[in-house]
């Protein structure tokens, strides 16, 4: 399998790839898109950090791509979505950098209060200035932090054992969590009103862009000092640059651009009041070697056992959880698509059902499972566990969850239920029998049946007569094939029956269309599990 290390990341990470038996590395580093287009078109992961843009055309040129790996938090040079609607996972390394992006924030913030940059340039120019470069303390000021996730987190650490009154905006902040950081949650009203040293630290998003512009820093005391390490554009370079320029904002550091890398002549690098620095939020020894291990070993299990962790377009299953959740995943695969096999061809929709001690688990990887097996045969594209909810919704299939608390009589069940275009349900229920926790079918159709959920299976609804079973029996084995197992059931004497029979091999064409049109057959679905 051959991995491509687009961007620069730390030599052990690359190692450690190099160290997998079948695994070719190619390390390019700096290529022009056009370079990256050709690079891709054999590979099958591609590690990044911020700097190469893994865009729709990237992943359009790169066929056998499964995986795109992340060195670091912010995917924002990777078109997630057209790579989940392509299967391909995206993950990240969410925490690796996060105390050196958080020592880079209160670098700032000292800076911010200390013109250490600008005294230190006049020092190297060998001038001996003490006048000019007075400050003022961060003892007693407010630090107001924008986004309290884990590198916000960090910061209000530091900026307690500085003495500072800190308080944070965050809608996701829970209170618990506040009180046990000694920090106050406010509004973000309160916080721009209140703060002298403001910090942002949300990802880029519609809700954040701009979230500091004109309008938010008139809120602002005058003689604030703002920090951005997060990302360019959550603080309005424009209105920073008026507000920096009339002194309203007394103090700006900022490591993350709009535009990166930020323009020659942008006037941020000619403003006395603001230091700079070229988005070196991860830029440690110690964060680098972190998320380029990090993201070589989430790479490598991905390719070599299918374990991901760290998904940014999907639901992340860990080894543990991988343990608890695999036999519900085969369970699921094989439901969804025994259902598909059993329903006509125009579905309206795709519901699954929960009961038992499933409910209490996280079933996303499951609901993903059902769903593709319910697509693997009729989808045109490769399905996997990352682009099946896109098809799903691609193909106009709507999906539905329930987790029931009803009783039942199993332990566990997963009902998969289509309905299609005349609003009639097909539905199949499944269960996980004995120690072993083997997928078994207990339910087609609303009839009660049991059967192992693997191999070949013959889904018969026949008239409930007497000799049935060994008209079936002669006619298969007529056709050479072999019954491994098989359930009856009906749900009023005399009318229609269910007959599930699993057999060691597929009838021919002939044996089939003879079963169809058996007079006593209503319907005879070949089912391959
Ligand atoms: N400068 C760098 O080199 C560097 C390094 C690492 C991370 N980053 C960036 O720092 C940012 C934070 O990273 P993190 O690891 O702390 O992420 P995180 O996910 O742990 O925290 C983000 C926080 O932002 C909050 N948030 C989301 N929307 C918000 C909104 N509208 N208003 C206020 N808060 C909101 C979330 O609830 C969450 O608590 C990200 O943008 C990341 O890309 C930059
Ligand atoms: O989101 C991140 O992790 C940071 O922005 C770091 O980016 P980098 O890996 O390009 O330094």
């Amino acid at each position: 399998m051959k991995i491509l290390v687009a961007d620069k990341i730390s030599a052990k990470g690359v190692a450690y790839l190099r160290e997998q038996p079948g695994f070719e590395v190619v390390e390019a580093y700096g290529s022009s898109p056009e370079q990256v287009l050709e690079l891709v078109k054999d590979v099958h992961a591609i590690a990044v950090r911020s700097e190469t843009k893994i865009t729709r055309e990237v992943l359009d040129a790169a066929p056998e791509l499964k995986v795109v790996g992340r060195a670091g938090v912010g995917v924002d040079n990777v078109d997630v979505e057209a790579a989940t609607e392509r299967g391909v996972v995206v993950m990240n390394t969410p925490s690796g950098n996060t105390i050196a992006t958080a020592e880079l924030t209160f670098t700032h913030l000292l800076c911010g209060a200390r013109p250490v940059p600008q005294a230190a340039a006049t020092m190297k120019a060998g001038k001996w200035d003490r006048k000019a470069f007075a400050g003022v303390e961060l003892f007693h000021k407010t630090l107001g932090i924008v986004g309290m996730g884990r590198i916000g987190g960090e910061v209000a650490k530091r900026a307690k054992a500085f003495g500072m009154r800190v308080v944070a905006y965050d809608p996701y902040l829970a209170p618990s969590r506040a009180k046990a950081m000694q920090v106050e949650g406010v509004e973000l009203d309160t916080l721009l009103a209140e703060s002298d040293f403001i910090t942002v630290h949300m990802p880029l998003t519609d809700d954040t862009k701009y979230m500091i512009d004109e309008a938010a820093l008139e809120k602002c005391k005058s003689g604030v000092r703002l920090f951005n390490c997060a990302r360019g554009g959550i603080i309005k370079e424009t209105a920073l640059i008026a507000a920096l320029k009339t002194g309203h904002v007394a103090a700006a550091g900022l490591d993350v651009y709009e535009d990166e890398p930020l323009a020659v002549d942008s006037e941020l690098r000619s403003l006395p009041n603001v230091s700079l620095t070229p988005h070196l939020g991860a830029s440690t020894a110690e964060a680098q070697a972190a998320v380029g291990v990090e993201i070589a070993e989430q790479i490598t299990d991905v390719l070599k056992s299918g374990v991901i962790r760290n998904a940014v377009n999907m639901p992340s299953i860990d080894g543990a959880a991988l343990k608890v959740l695999g036999p519900y995943l085969d369970l699921g695969t094989k439901l969804g698509t025994l259902v598909q096999q059993i329903s006509p061809a125009q579905i309206a929709a795709l519901k699954i059902t929960y009961w038992g001690k499933i409910v209490d688990l996280d079933a996303n990887a499951v609901t993903r499972a059902i769903q593709r097996g319910f697509l693997r045969r009729i989808s045109a594209d490769d399905v996997n566990d990352v682009n099946a909810p896109f098809l799903l919704k691609s193909l106009g299939i709507e999906a539905e969850v329930t987790k029931s608390n009803s009783d039942s009589d199993y332990t566990d069940l997963i009902q998969v239920e289509v309905v299609d275009g005349e609003g009639t349900s097909h539905r199949a229920v499944g269960t996980l029998l004995g120690k072993a926790q083997q997928p078994r079918i207990v339910g087609i159709n609303g009839r009660e049946v049991e059967v192992a959920a693997e191999g070949k299976l013959l889904v018969l609804e026949n008239l409930d007569l007497p000799g049935m079973v060994g008209e079936i029996g002669t006619l298969l084995g007529r056709a050479g094939v072999n019954i491994a197992d098989m359930s009856l059931s009906r749900l009023v004497q005399g009318e229609t029956a269910y007959m599930v029979v699993r057999v060691d091999s597929e009838p021919k064409e002939a044996a089939r269309e003879e079963i169809k049109a058996h007079p006593k057959i209503k319907l005879a679905k070949f089912v391959q599990l």
